[in-house]
């Protein structure tokens, strides 16, 4: 259409617009409502297409839109096969090229068998005055616009945006990497204090290498499943969608491993909470409302991060060697004053206020020192021990770390593991190869025998440690028997005599 025929076009409309505004005063109300009808359906007939922009930055802040990202990932899948012009970028790992649509680029979309056809633009709108600035250009507005036929209306809004919403966020989740957040860091900046740096999280351990029966590794997988899933039955019951694991046991057993496992198989980010870092309730509150979905909140050691009367000491005392050597993370009078009832607070109530797919981690090496308040059920829904190594740990190691899944030693390290307390980090320690020239086999039996020996040496210390306590036991039993009645007697004779000395 020319610029007469959209000039005739415009004043025609206008025409309409006045005569209906006449139109308005002079009829009953239903009038106008069929008037408009019939002039929208006239418009559309001179252009049927609807219009819906999502810009990509939104709000007041200018936070970058939710929907324009799951747009973005959607169209990357769609725009890579049907786009001419196309935009290559390395992706976050370097390791593969992303395709995405060049602005002013345009792709079709069909839906629902064929019956809706969309179109997709990406548009780039230039700032209106070049200004020099240090910072990002803000002004360069981005936005994707979709077109469609007005008769889809219905369809597009309803089902069609719905799908390319969900499609578009499934892969993102595919392609993201798993962060590690932290609250502590080796610079002392107030910022770090109240806020989360991160790293990509790249910690190799799976569940296929965790060191553990497998009925109890199968167990932990099953309820894990059940959790990811379980938006609906979560909403259903009317309870926040977050799940707590207390893990127990001796330094050494995997518990951090135990988490590193469970984050790698949920695909969720890990926030390490360091609450001695942490200054206040508040400063809690605070760290925790940043942590997003689809994450696991570990506080390790919780009973030394976190005395239970609310002060704190232990785990100063414990990184007090630490501390010497670096400058400390906190002046001293402004030691954290984060309080059982502010870390309980948030796991029941405001965890619930701040969305769901969370689950909270606390390890401790000694579970008989916590509040039985911190871990009832309901808080810590699933209490796993990591314990000593067994034969099926080892048998674990024995593949994962020399490829092997029956030796000859195996039965002799079976019976040792029996009578031997032994962590899996000692074996795995043990079972590592500590040379190259050799050959697996030769490996294999290097370190098997190393296991054993270890082992035996750890038989040999329990022994003498037992006779030793057995020795203490007897000369504390003797002693009680020889100090026991005598001395009360002695005690009370010398007190008579006293006494009568005084009278
Ligand atoms: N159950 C296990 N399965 C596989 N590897 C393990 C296991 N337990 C320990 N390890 C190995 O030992 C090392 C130490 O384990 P990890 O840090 O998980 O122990 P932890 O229980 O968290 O100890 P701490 O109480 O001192 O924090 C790990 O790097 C891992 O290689
Ligand atoms: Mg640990």
């Amino acid at each position: 259409m020319g610029a007469m025929g959209l000039a005739g076009l415009g004043s025609t409309l206008a025409s309409l617009m006045f005569l209906f505004a006449v139109a308005r005063q002079y009829f009953p109300f239903n009038l106008e409502d069929l008037l408009l009808r019939r002039l929208l359906k006239f418009t559309y007939r001179i252009y049927p297409y609807i219009h819906v922009s999502f810009p990509e930055f939104t709000g007041e802040h200018l936070k970058r839109s939710e929907a324009y990202s799951c747009i973005e990932s959607y169209l990357i899948s769609t725009s890579t096969s049907k786009a001419r012009s196309l935009r290559a970028e390395f992706g976050k790992d370097s390791s593969n090229l992303v395709f995405s649509m060049e602005h002013s680029e345009e792709v079709t979309d069909d839906f629902d068998g064929g019956k809706v056809r969309v179109w997709w633009s990406s548009i780039k709108s230039e700032p209106q005055t070049p200004r020099f600035s240090f910072y990002p250009e803000t002004q360069e507005h981005r936005f994707y616009k979709l077109t469609f036929h007005h008769r889809h209306r219905n369809t597009v809004i309803e089902r069609y945006l719905k799908h390319v919403l969900e499609s578009g966020k499934a892969a993102l989740i595919k392609k993201r990497q798993r962060r590690l957040y932290t609250n502590v860091s080796h610079r002392d900046d107030e910022w770090r204090k109240l806020h989360w740096s991160h790293v990509t999280f790249e910690r190799q351990a799976s569940f296929d290498t965790v060191a553990m029966h497998p009925d109890k590794k199968r167990e932990i997988i099953e309820d894990l499943n059940a959790f990811k899933a379980g938006k609906e039955y979560y909403a259903r019951i009317g309870k926040a969608w977050k799940r707590g694991y207390l893990l127990y046991g001796p330094p050494g057993t995997g518990k951090s491993t135990m988490i590193a496992a469970m984050a790698k198989y949920l695909d969720y980010d890990i926030y390490d909470l360091e609450l001695t870092a942490v200054k206040d309730n508040s400063a809690l509150r605070k760290l925790l409302i940043e942590t997003t979905g689809k994450s696991i909140i570990v506080i390790e050691d919780i009973d030394c991060s976190l005395d239970l009367s609310g002060s704190r000491k232990k785990k100063e005392e414990k990184k007090e060697e630490e501390k010497k050597e670096s400058p400390p993370e906190m002046p001293k009078e402004e030691t954290s004053k984060v309080t059982l009832s502010g870390l309980l607070n948030f796991i029941d109530g405001l965890w619930s206020a701040c969305g769901g797919e969370r689950i909270i981690v606390f390890t401790t090496n000694y579970v008989e020192k916590l509040d039985p308040a911190l871990i009832r059920r309901g808080r810590m829904d699933k209490h796993i021990e990591l314990s000593y190594c067994n034969f099926e740990g080892f048998m674990v190691f024995a593949k994962n770390y020399l490829g092997i899944e029956k030796h000859k030693l195996f039965e002799k390290i079976q019976c040792l593991l029996g009578e031997v307390q032994i962590t899996p980090a000692d074996v795995a320690e043990n079972l590592m190869t500590k040379t190259s020239s050799r050959g697996v086999e030769e490996d294999a039996n290097a370190c098997l025998e190393g296991l054993i020996q270890t082992l035996e040496k750890a038989k040999e210390d329990a022994t003498i440690r037992a006779l030793e306590k057995a020795k203490e036991d007897v000369i504390a039993s003797k002693e009680e028997v020889e100090v026991g009645p005598n001395m009360e007697e002695r005690k009370s004779g010398e007190l008579c005599k006293k006494e009568k000395v005084s009278d």
